[in-house]
């Protein structure tokens, strides 16, 4: 199975056609030969009784008898090279332990195992497996560890994955800390690696001095775990009786020519699930990685033998990849004093190429046929001291989320090379890998609650850990194709799988030459092993899952014997990786704030992106409040100015009119005045004060043309109101004889009083053309989108207030216009009048002068009538005139 999560597609099982036998060499065997378990074991196996009511003793294929007979004892014909170090004999006893109930999870003490549990386990499993595990750890042999052996739990009588409590399709909700952490129950298998029972159990304080060598010999093999699945390959009745599965002591037998008896960490059997799988091989795997360090998980295994079905799963079953996304996110949540950040990538191995799987672009219909499929750009591999061997240029994702997460992985599950093969209708033709960076650290430096040894490791110094997750679905070996794609593809995936086992094979030699840095390892005869290196040299914490297919009863011929060949192979390749990898992981070293600035954890430069995007953002905010507030003033400003100018404009305006009204105000007072002045000097007093008066010198006695008050007003003026530049003029002989203003005064003043009016309506005019100027502007400022906010109500008015205000101008200087006209004609009017005086006084002093000369009395009289005469003519034309003025 090859297609993203095979959620979508699940397969059907189906049977080997194993017609053609092996091809490529199988990988080397181990140098060193035993027998184990021995037969009398298997045989005890057989007749312990389930935990599972209802299911079978040995859980594997319904029929233990037919599996482990009492009856037929197994003779495993020839001895597995598995040390007898690695698989220690199963306890002695007969079957004691068959024998016993299952215990209460009450009856022990919890956790006498001298080792801390992990902070997630689950207090009800771990006082279930301690409950077991304390009176059994009595009769270990060594009675002074505190460790729990493996042989107690295998006479405990409780196999984890025959468990009642997880049956087959079970889905584990998302893990929180009340869950049960039972996956370390499965990970002892050794009873020389004591502490198996907390496989990954790096934090466990050290035993005697006397003890620590070995401690740490077994806590680099306890950092490596490895397990068997079996897949079903038809109805369980029908399972070969020559292979015998059992999944509490975690053993694998076959009974039939080269066969033995194997024993990992754990044993699956056809009826566990891949929750099963998940809890005992990954979880704690998973959750050492969220601590810090880095881990890798594997799939191994012929083709169709359930790689990709227990990496992947299905919905119902959801394989290692997911139920580790789900767990990452709990840990997450669980975890609220550290910060993390998760970023992954995704690449296949095809051909010896590395394809990036997150950047290649998959079918839309999702599944891709080989051929069809888009090549994306090769990936090279590349070594830093820093950060070991690494591909590049990768694509990372950064996800936030586990459906997120899952997302990302199922685009580049429908990129992978996925193909029909003998054995598996959609083979995973590559290696696929994997890859969960998780970055963290703690939020707030030196707040932690932990212990001081916990701080220390978990980086109070507010550095950042990094660590990788490595879920690798190895393509799976094919003996024979039948196409050339097919056979080239096969001998890269053989020859891929065979550099990793004779890797494998070698290394616990190397291990033995002390300080052996491995570096002449053949790591580089293969991509695959060169990506692997630094878990195979031991940097990472491991997990192995082999898968094996065992054949049904009525397979004969080639296939059987191709598909058991394939099997003891796998079974092999299982021992060794448990025999001989060490893994000596270390938490990675938290990152140091400071540090280059290429190398620093992706959650460092961000924090530090953060930190510098927050600054220039404050930054920004302070330039934006100035900025702001300097719009603001300059806003306040122009409206204020605007104000004042409006306000200005209104009080020149006022002024003017203020001046206007004053030098009318003044006009009219002098305009009195000099009626005054006239009446005055025209005798109000005087008998002819009731008539107009010829001054007796002959003088007209003018009014002053300045004014058209009506003559009854003028009569009656007062002479009080006489100013004083007038009095002046009276004094400085301007009157007549007869007090009457001469005829050139009076002229004189009308010409003042004209320059007067022309200065008035010069003064007007230039103001009514400021006004215009002035209102102009306004109103397109007014008017301007910046001086919306003025209603329109009041710029209405305004223009309004502005046209009233020119009319009442223009009225006024027309008036003044029509005023003026009438001056001028007073003027000349006056001017005939004082010529025709001139003449008459002249004429009156001619015939005086005659008369005098003839008859002076009588002369005299009738020149005097003949003056008077005249006189009154001209009194009557200048009245005549004087009407015509008013
Ligand atoms: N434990 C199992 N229970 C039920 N079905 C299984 C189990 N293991 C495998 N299968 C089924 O067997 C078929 C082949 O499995 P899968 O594709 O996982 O094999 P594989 O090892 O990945 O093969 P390849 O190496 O060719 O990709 C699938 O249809 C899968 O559903």
């Amino acid at each position: 199975m090859a297609t993203a999560m095979t959620t979508t597609m699940p397969r059907q099982s189906r049977s080997f056609n194993a017609s053609k036998p092996p091809t490529s060499a199988l990988p080397a065997l181990p140098t060193s030969l035993n027998t184990k378990p021995s037969i009398n074991t298997l045989r005890r196996t057989s007749l312990l009784p389930t935990n599972s009511p209802g299911r079978s003793l040995s859980g594997s294929f319904g029929r233990p008898s037919s599996i482990i007979s009492p009856t037929s004892p197994i003779e495993p014909k020839r001895a597995v090279s598995i040390s007898t170090s690695s698989f220690p004999q199963p306890p002695k006893g007969g079957n004691r332990v068959a024998s016993l109930p299952p215990p209460s999870p009450s009856a022990f003490p919890k956790n006498t195992s001298g080792f801390p549990s992990s902070p997630l386990a689950s207090p009800t499993r771990k006082s279930n497996r301690d409950s077991i595990l304390t009176p059994m750890a009595a009769s270990t042999k060594n009675p002074l560890s505190s460790r729990v052996s493996r042989d107690s739990m295998r006479d405990s009588g409780v196999g984890f994955l025959n468990s009642p409590s997880a049956g087959p399709g079970d889905f584990p909700s998302s893990p929180t800390r009340s869950r049960s952490s039972s996956a370390q129950d499965s990970y002892s298998t050794d009873p020389t690696t004591v502490d198996m029972s907390g496989g990954f159990d790096l934090d466990a304080p050290r035993g005697r001095t006397e003890e620590r060598d070995g401690g740490d010999e077994k806590e680099m093999k306890g950092n490596v775990i490895v397990s068997v699945r079996v897949r079903p390959d038809g109805p369980e009745e029908q399972m070969s009786q020559e292979w015998v599965v059992d999944g509490r002591y975690s053993q694998v037998g076959y009974r039939g020519k080269d066969g033995g008896t194997f024993e990992y960490d754990n044993v699956f059997t056809p009826s566990s699930n891949n929750a099963q799988v998940y809890e005992s091989c990954a979880k704690r795997l998973v959750r050492r990685v969220m601590e810090g360090y880095h881990g890798t998980v594997f799939a191994y295994g012929m083709t169709g033998t359930g790689k990709t079905f227990s990496m992947q799963g299905t919905t119902a079953s959801p394989g290692v990849i997911p139920l580790a996304v789900t767990d990452i996110f709990s840990y997450i949540r669980e975890t609220p004093h550290r910060e993390f950040l998760l970023r992954v990538s995704y690449l296949e191995i095809y051909n010896e190429r590395i394809h990036d799987l997150l950047a290649s672009q998959p079918g839309a219909t999702g599944f891709v046929p080989l051929d069809q499929q888009t090549k994306g750009e090769e990936i090279k591999l590349r070594e830093d001291p820093k950060r070991g061997v690494y591909a590049t240029p990768l694509k990372e994702e950064i996800v936030q989320s586990p459906t997120q997460l899952l997302k990302v992985i199922a685009r580049g599950d429908l990129c992978r090379k996925v193909s029909s093969t003998q054995f598996n209708s959609r083979s995973s033709r590559s290696h696929a890998v994997v890859q969960i960076v998780v970055e963290s650290r703690d939020r707030v430096a030196g707040q932690n609650s932990g212990s001081l040894a916990e701080n220390r490791r978990g980086g109070m110094n507010g550095g950042v850990r990094v660590s990788t997750l490595s879920l690798i679905d190895l393509a799976g070996s094919e003996r024979a194709a039948e196409s050339k794609e097919r056979r080239t593809e096969g001998a890269h995936i053989n020859k891929s799988l065979l550099t990793l086992g004779s890797i494998i094979a070698r290394l616990a030699k190397d291990a033995e030459k002390a300080k052996d840095d491995g570096s002449h390892l053949p790591y580089r005869d293969s991509k695959l092993t060169r990506l692997l290196q630094p878990a195979l040299a031991g940097n990472s914490l491991i997990s192995i899952l082999c898968t094996v297919s065992v054949p049904l009863a009525t397979a004969s011929g080639a296939a059987h014997l191709t598909n058991i060949g394939e099997t003891m192979n796998t079974l092999k390749f299982a021992a060794r990786a448990k025999n001989n990898i060490r893994s000596h992981a270390k938490k990675g070293d938290d990152a140091i704030n400071g540090a280059d600035p290429a190398s620093r954890a992706l959650l460092e430069r961000y924090r530090a992106e953060i930190a510098e995007l927050r600054r220039e953002l404050e930054a920004q905010r302070k330039k934006d409040e100035v900025d702001t507030a300097r719009e603001f003033a300059k806003e306040l400003a122009i409206e204020h100015s605007l104000m004042e100018e409006r306000d200005q404009e209104r009080h020149s305006e006022q002024l003017l009119e203020m001046q206007l009204a004053r030098t009318a105000l003044k006009e009219r007072i002098e305009h009195l005045n000099r009626l005054i002045i006239c009446s005055k000097s025209s005798g109000v007093n005087s008998p002819r004060s009731s008539m107009i008066a010829l001054p007796a010198g002959g003088h007209l006695s003018m009014l002053s043309m300045r004014s058209s008050a009506p003559l009854n007003m003028v009569r009656h003026s007062s002479s009080s109101s006489l100013n004083t530049s007038e009095q002046d003029e009276m004094e400085n002989g301007e009157f007549g004889e007869d007090g009457n203003a001469t005829m050139s005064a009076q002229i004189r003043s009308l010409q003042a009083d004209l320059g007067d009016k022309n200065r008035y309506i010069a003064t007007l005019e230039r103001r009514l053309l400021q006004a215009r100027r002035s209102s102009q502007p306004r109103t397109a400022f007014d008017r301007s989108p910046h001086r919306m906010t003025v209603s329109g109500g009041e710029q209405v008015v305004a223009e309004g207030r502005v046209e009233l205000l020119l009319k009442e101008k223009d009225d006024e200087i027309a008036e003044l216009r029509a005023r003026l006209d009438d001056k001028e004609r007073m003027v000349s009017a006056l001017r005939s009048a004082a010529r025709k005086r001139d003449v008459a006084d002249v004429v009156v002093r001619r015939s005086s002068c005659i008369s005098e000369e003839g008859s002076p009395v009588g002369k005299r009289g009738s020149s005097r009538s003949s003056k008077g005469l005249l006189l009154g003519t001209m009194e009557e034309e200048v009245g005549e005139e004087r009407e015509d003025l008013f």
